[in-house]
């Protein structure tokens, strides 16, 4: 993985290579205590271990007892599911990989309709093991199976850590259990079973995905102009604190647009603390070019643009033609004009003087994703430590998920007054 960071420097003001320079023995300092994180398997930096800690045999014999599915379904939400639909959705498989994230009763009704749910390996998924869409979800897959005549216990595993109630439904039911590595938060554990189970049902090629993954914490050292992942942590913090607070993650391959949710949830959950963050934005080239582009390049300035591609892709040729105007695409290829999008957007970006990053993986397979992730990780961890926020905790979203359940009945919670004492301003209309 490359980042070039050199379209950054010299847009925002005070973000120079001076700066960059002096915020150089800081990443140093940082890069000491996230090493010293690692070594004592501190939570939250376990996960940076996992390529060399995960143990893919073991996530391979789990699900090898599924002879041939047509089809795993995922029950998980947030951490427990964007990591591996971003393996999913950027890899191609003859096992179709399919998400119950959110409790959308269309989207449910939905998909119970399509699944072919005798040939389908459910896997539940969640770290704490307590989560209420995961776990409602749960119960609605289960009885639909049920209906259908599929003894629902000799296809379903689950994926959990602690002592939650799923690791409970699991021992009640003698479900086969991948266990969630202590000290791995959710949105860090796509490198865990959390991300890899789903991988290795799909036939993908596990150990590779780690490989990537060993490559990029082998490229992390103390100097940010020595490691990609730290020069993309670095000059996000740096231009985050002088304005750009909104991060667009660009990719240029339909591919990716999952890794970019997954991107979010990473960045949005780690970063967003005690009144500072950068809010990510979900685009994709050269789709958005022709829906968002006129905002990043001269809307308000407080944004930093990251343009990632793959150096290589399979082609598809243009057909000549010899219509009029049109014949500069002939002979050309899908592959070429996206490359050339990608680099005039970036041009027009740098021409505006508005922030961007190109970052560049070899091409969209295990091995590169798997840097790849780790990479926004490191770097994603880096920034926290630079920014001096808790990178790894997110009791923000703690708070709604109570209030949740305490509106459900599901337990007391002392600020559900404060639920019910919503203020309201409805305007009406349409009758
Ligand atoms: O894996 P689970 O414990 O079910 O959690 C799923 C998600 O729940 C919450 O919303 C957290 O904020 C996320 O970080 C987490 O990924």
């Amino acid at each position: 993985m490359d980042v070039d960071i050199g379209n950054a420097l010299g847009t925002t003001p005070g973000v120079t290579t001076g700066v960059l320079d002096r915020l150089d023995d800081r990443v140093a300092d940082a890069h000491e205590t996230i090493t010293d994180g690692m070594a004592n398997d501190a939570f939250g930096y376990a996960a940076l271990n996992l390529p060399e800690t995960a143990d893919p045999d073991a996530i391979r014999s789990a699900v090898d007892r599924y002879d041939d599915p047509e089809a795993v379904l995922t029950v998980g939400i947030g951490g427990s599911a964007l990591g591996a639909a971003t393996l999913a959705n950027a890899l191609d498989s003859e096992v179709d990989a399919y998400f119950l994230d959110n409790v959308d009763p269309d989207q449910a009704r939905r998909l119970l309709a399509e699944l072919p749910l005798s040939e389908t390996v459910v896997n539940v998924v969640s770290n704490s093991g307590t989560t209420a869409e995961t776990l409602a979800n749960f119960l609605v897959v289960r009885e639909a199976m049920d209906r259908a005549d599929v003894d629902w216990t000799d296809r379903t595993f689950v994926t959990t850590g602690g002592e939650g109630n799923l690791r409970r439904l699991a021992e009640k039911h003698d479900l086969p259990a991948l266990d969630v590595p202590a000290g791995v938060p959710g949105r860090f554990s796509v490198l865990s079973t959390v991300g890899l189970a789903v991988a290795a049902l799909q036939g993908h090629d596990v150990e590779a995905i780690l490989r990537g993954g060993a490559d990029g914490r082998e490229n992390l050292s103390g100097s940010l102009y020595d490691s990609p992942a730290y020069a993309y942590g670095a000059v996000s913090y740096a231009l985050a604190r002088r304005g750009a607070t909104t991060n667009a993650m660009m990719p240029y391959a339909e591919s990716l647009e999952t890794f970019a949710e997954w991107f979010a949830q990473l960045w949005a959950e780690s970063l967003g603390k005690d009144g500072v963050g950068q809010t990510p934005v979900r685009a994709l080239g050269a789709t958005d070019q022709h829906s968002q582009l006129q905002l990043y390049r001269a809307g308000p300035r407080e944004k930093l643009v990251t343009l990632l591609r793959p150096r290589e892709r399979a082609d598809v040729s243009i057909p000549e033609t010899d219509l009029e105007g049109l014949s500069y695409l002939g002979g050309s290829s899908l592959g070429e004009l996206l490359d050339a999008e990608f680099e005039a957007t970036e041009a027009s970006l740098a021409a505006a003087e508005r922030p961007n990053v190109r970052i560049e993986i070899d091409r969209v397979d295990e091995r590169s994703l798997g840097e790849l992730l780790y990479g926004m990780e490191a770097a994603c961890v880096l920034y926290g430590e630079l920014d001096g926020v808790e990178t790894f905790t997110q009791p923000a979203v703690e708070w709604g998920k109570k209030a949740a359940r305490g509106l459900l009945g599901g337990g007391e919670f002392e600020e559900a007054e404060a639920v019910s004492d919503k203020r309201e301003l409805v305007v009406s209309g349409g009758r």
